[in-house]
């Protein structure tokens, strides 16, 4: 099933090359925190470039539920009247976070300081989740907690009425929990203190600093330690989201394993708690090149150029950048089917709780696909087949998982046989152009 409707059966084959620009949507970590961190500051945020997936789009929906005023003016221009820090109202019907993680975790932490009550559920994906990892922290502060059994959606929350600041070492890589806690510390009076052992992506951080608030990181033996002071009143921004990373990853791909392709995907973001797939590929052979570099907005900027890379081969991904890759190793699973050798992902246990198991949605569908894969609780290593000797010719279950969708249409493209999914439609929820943006570079993608 998709997240909302009937599912959709997707098909690719094997193409021609794919060549042009591919202009992706905007990044869904920085939209998501456009409109929270809009709806936190006091007037009127205007945003740019916003991804108008679902996962954003539903928290669009929340942060008017909580009293904000969010106005979509068309081509990805929204602006986001804000009702400040500790504003937030108490919405009367239940707040439905659909397929998003980012979402229902950072609006959790974003009420949890405020005396209101809010409960939340999602898909079967999201519901199935583990939430106790942003619940436990938020307990800190005052707030508490009634969910299903192991800690899964719905799930209450009922915000501190006097809340107290926290200082908290986040036990997993998660940008989700840290920001959790960050936001919850927005209305706690004193210094909120979150510690992470391994940098996971930093926009939650860069944006308060944006927004007004005081932040700062230090990097010490313990990790990177973050000083938030509370109740601030945040300024309200004009945001220009950049082009996700993340997505553009998919066309990135693409053309390193479809021959004679030569594609330009402009305007990608390279922070470097989010480019890790790049260093990645470059690594394996990939003829990836990064053009016309800059910066904007204090974040490095580059059009990728992507060409068919006939000599890819397999390598051990380095452990400590998994975090800044944690939603690109899918793809990568599909290049490595595509490499000489093998590629062994050490590290990686969080890919087994995102809105699939990760690691047996791919596994299941390469091994199906003629490919071998071992794995592990935290691991897992694809054994490479060179170019032009992957079958294929198989329908992988997609699991309410947009990731997974997307990687198994990729891998389609470069295949002896079609590749299938038993629903496209998760897609929807990060990149809803995928289907036209594809089909323009010139690959074979559709319902069926
Ligand atoms: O903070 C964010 O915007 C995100 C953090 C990551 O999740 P975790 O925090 O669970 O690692 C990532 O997988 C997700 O797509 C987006
Ligand atoms: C893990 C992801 O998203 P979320 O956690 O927000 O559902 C993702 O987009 O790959």
């Amino acid at each position: 099933m998709s997240s909302h409707g009937d599912p959709i059966p997707m098909t690719s084959a094997a193409c021609g090359p794919l060549t042009g620009d591919a202009h992706v949507p905007g990044d869904k970590s920085i939209s998501h925190r456009s409109l929270i961190l809009g709806a936190m500051a006091v007037g009127e945020t205007t945003i740019t470039g916003l991804l108008e997936g679902q996962d954003v789009l539903d928290t669009a929906k929340a942060m008017r539920a909580f009293g904000a005023d969010v106005t979509d003016h068309g081509g990805g221009k929204w602006s986001v009247y804000g009702v400040g820090v500790g504003g937030f109202a108490e919405p009367d019907q239940v707040i439905d976070c659909g397929n998003s993680g980012t979402g229902v975790r950072l609006i959790m932490g974003a009420m949890a300081s405020s005396p209101i009550t809010a409960t939340f559920t999602g898909d079967a994906s999201l519901n199935k989740r583990p939430m106790a990892r942003v619940t436990d922290p938020l307990a800190l502060f005052g707030c508490q907690a009634v969910g299903r059994d192991g800690g899964r959606l719905p799930m209450t929350l009922v915000g501190a009425a006097d809340p107290v600041p926290a200082h908290y070492t986040v036990p997993v890589p998660s940008a989700q929990v840290k920001s959790a806690v960050l936001l919850a510390g927005l209305n706690a009076p004193g210094e909120t203190v979150v510690i992470e052992a391994e940098a996971t992506r930093d926009h939650t951080e860069r944006m308060l600093a944006g927004f007004g608030a005081e932040i700062s990181t230090e990097v010490t033996s313990e990790g990177r330690v973050i000083t938030l002071k509370g109740q601030p009143e945040l300024n309200p921004q004009h945001i220009e989201v950049p082009r996700d990373p993340s997505s553009a990853a998919f066309p990135v791909c693409a053309a390193l394993i479809v021959p004679g392709s030569d594609v330009l995907v402009p305007n990608i973001g390279l922070n470097p708690t989010r480019a890790g797939l790049f260093t990645t590929l470059r690594e394996m052979g990939a003829d990836l090149t990064y053009e016309n570099e800059r910066e904007e907005g204090g974040e490095p900027v580059a059009d990728l150029r992507a060409r068919f890379s006939p000599d890819l081969k397999g390598i051990t991904v380095p452990e400590h950048r998994a975090a800044c890759m944690i939603d690109e190793y899918p793809v990568l699973s599909v290049v490595a089917a595509f490499a000489k050798g093998e590629t062994h992902m050490p590290g990686v246990k969080e890919l087994r709780v995102k809105e699939s198991d990760r690691i047996d949605a791919m596994a299941a569908g390469l091994r199906a696909a003629g490919v071998g894969v071992e794995d592990g609780p935290d691991w897992w290593t694809v054994m490479g087949l060179g170019h032009g000797n992957v079958p294929g010719g198989v329908t992988c279950a997609s699991h309410l998982d947009h990731r997974i969708a997307m990687s198994f249409l990729v891998m389609g493209m470069a295949t002896q046989k079609p590749m299938s999914v038993d629903d496209g439609g998760p897609i929807a929820t990060s990149f809803p152009i995928f289907e036209p943006l594809m089909a323009a570079l010139g690959a074979e993608v559709r319902r069926t």
